[in-house]
């Protein structure tokens, strides 16, 4: 039963529509607190006052205080003064300021996002910054992967990034992170700094930790002398770094995506030039003979191929009314019990379902058509298909598409892969076969199929094995369709079982 209490959690990482919510938000609290600054003014302004009109007698008798004090007029004034007006200033002092606006904050806090969004968003963007191997310099451009990015991340921002790297172990990359912070303090933000809870000591402290687990005292040592509330307890800090130090990481602490899979995904790798055509597929289908699809194969064996153009602006369109509504985080396999690493970081839904809206049932009829007509292979409509949608930093880690033995004995395993891409993602998102070194880049209206069984065997092909590079730019939708062995009984005859033993299942498709 969902707790009806709490709202339902937004996906800020993958729906841009809840990104578009806090910026909302933000907008509105910060002409609140300008509404607050107004008022906290105007408090001001009546006090500068009362401070002006209080000082001139003041000033009046200064050094003449017993001439001033025989004056009747004056000794009136100051007892009757003394008598009545600071009390009212006290009671005026007291009045809080702004009350509105600080429930108004506080009402909204409910809609900020939690804990876990934070990290989540922080992994998301350290998952790019892995895989496209950013670095401390070119964050401050902007640079990501190439592309430059029209803004730059602050001194906090640097810290967090500092500080979750320190945490996963990464102290090379966490020291990198944490000079930049330093650098990018500004002394005149000091007090902003406070209220916001940021220590630059907290920085020089971690950075010297870093420098001690790279067993490098003298930096550490220098850094800690650098910070004038650190220089005097520089060694028993030092001490005391020495005996947490190279303390055991917990395995789930460890989230890099290998690199081999990163350096396919960077911009700077190119698929090896094949001496394969691009050419127009008129021949698996009598619909294909009427309509041919541009082809372009990039491999034969395996056997991986890209149709163009598939799907109508129209047909996506329909898929995404329909299997929108049905998202959810998309699970991350039941073999995968270590719940930090994510093996995938995305939205999923399943089609069809009993929530889906019964009028998407057409263009998933016309989705298995589409798929005989291109492959010549059937895919019934009992199966499921998967849309799924990644936000940034949305990825999937390798993995096979075959389940190796545990479907149906109706169904067999999964002998192909259908992808359709129903959206462009702007920059990262590419679909990659990592034993392969093949990268396919995201673009809307392209299909990618490949078989993931040997042709004669129906061998287990553990040189399909695939992922998605994480979401730079943009949102990437998919939709993953499988087509199973037994569904082909009537077409390959022929068939034969296929070995379903081998050694290696990073993780589960
Ligand atoms: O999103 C991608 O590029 C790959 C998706 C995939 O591998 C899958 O759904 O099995
Ligand atoms: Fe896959």
């Amino acid at each position: 039963q969902p707790d009806t209490n709490s709202p339902p959690s937004k996906e800020f990482i993958a729906s841009k529509a809840h990104r578009m919510e806090l910026l909302l938000l933000d907008r509105e609290l910060n002409s609140n607190l300008e509404e607050y600054i107004e008022e906290l003014q105007s408090k001001i302004e009546v006090l500068q006052r009362f401070a002006e009109m209080f000082r001139t007698p003041l000033e009046e008798a200064k050094g003449r205080e017993e001439e001033y004090l025989s004056n009747p007029l004056h000794s009136f004034r100051l007892i009757r003064h003394m008598h009545e007006d600071w009390r009212h200033v006290e009671k005026f002092m007291r009045q809080p300021v702004g009350k509105n606006q600080i429930k108004f904050i506080k009402g909204k806090a409910k809609e900020f996002p939690l804990k876990e969004d934070a990290e989540e968003a922080t992994e998301a963007f350290y998952r790019i910054i892995r895989t496209y191997d950013v670095r401390g310099e070119d964050l401050v451009h902007g640079l990501i992967d190439g592309v430059r990015y029209n803004g730059s991340i602050s001194a906090i921002d640097f810290y967090s990034l500092g500080a979750l790297h320190f945490q996963w172990g990464e102290y090379d990359k966490a020291a990198q992170f944490l000079s930049f912070c330093l650098d990018l303090v500004e002394p005149e933000y000091h007090s902003m700094y406070n209220v916001l809870g940021f220590a630059s000591s907290e920085v020089f402290l971690l950075l010297a930790r870093c420098f001690m687990e790279m067993d490098q005292e003298e930096y550490a040592r220098r850094t800690l002398m650098s910070h004038p509330d650190l220089a005097e307890h520089s060694e028993p800090l030092l001490s005391l770094f020495t005996n947490k130090k190279h303390a055991k990481l917990s395995e789930d602490l460890q989230r890099a995506l290998p690199e081999e899979f990163n350096q396919i995904c960077r911009s700077s790798h190119q698929n090896k030039p094949s001496r394969l055509h691009c050419r127009y597929n008129a021949t698996s289908s009598p619909f294909l003979r009427l309509a041919p699809l541009r082809m372009e194969e990039l491999s034969l064996d395996p056997y991986i191929v890209v149709y163009h153009n598939v799907l109508s602006d129209a047909e996506i369109a329909e898929i995404k009314r329909i299997g929108e509504p049905l998202l959810i985080r998309a699970g991350l396999g039941k073999k995968n019990t270590n719940q930090n690493y994510k093996v995938r970081t995305a939205l999923g839904a399943w089609m069809p379902d009993d929530k889906m809206d019964a009028s998407g049932w057409p263009v998933l009829h016309r989705i298995f058509r589409r798929i005989r007509d291109m492959t010549g292979l059937i895919m019934n409509s009992h199966q499921f298909l998967q849309l799924i949608k990644y936000g940034f930093g949305g990825h999937y880690d390798r993995h096979f598409d075959f389940i190796n033995g545990s479907f149906p004995i109706t169904q067999g395993d999964r002998m192909a892969t259908v992808l359709f891409y129903l959206s462009d993602a702007r920059h990262g998102g590419s679909t990659i076969f990592t034993h392969l070194k093949l990268k396919v880049p995201a673009e809307r209206g392209k299909v990618l199929f490949w078989y993931n069984m040997r042709g004669e065997t129906h061998d287990l092909d553990t040189r399909t094995i695939h992922g998605a590079c994480p979401v730079i730019d943009g949102t990437k939708t998919v939709l993953s369709c499988w087509i199973h062995e037994f569904d082909q009984m009537f077409i390959q005859p022929t068939y034969r079982p296929g070995g379903r033993v081998f050694p290696y299942s990073p993780t589960e498709g």
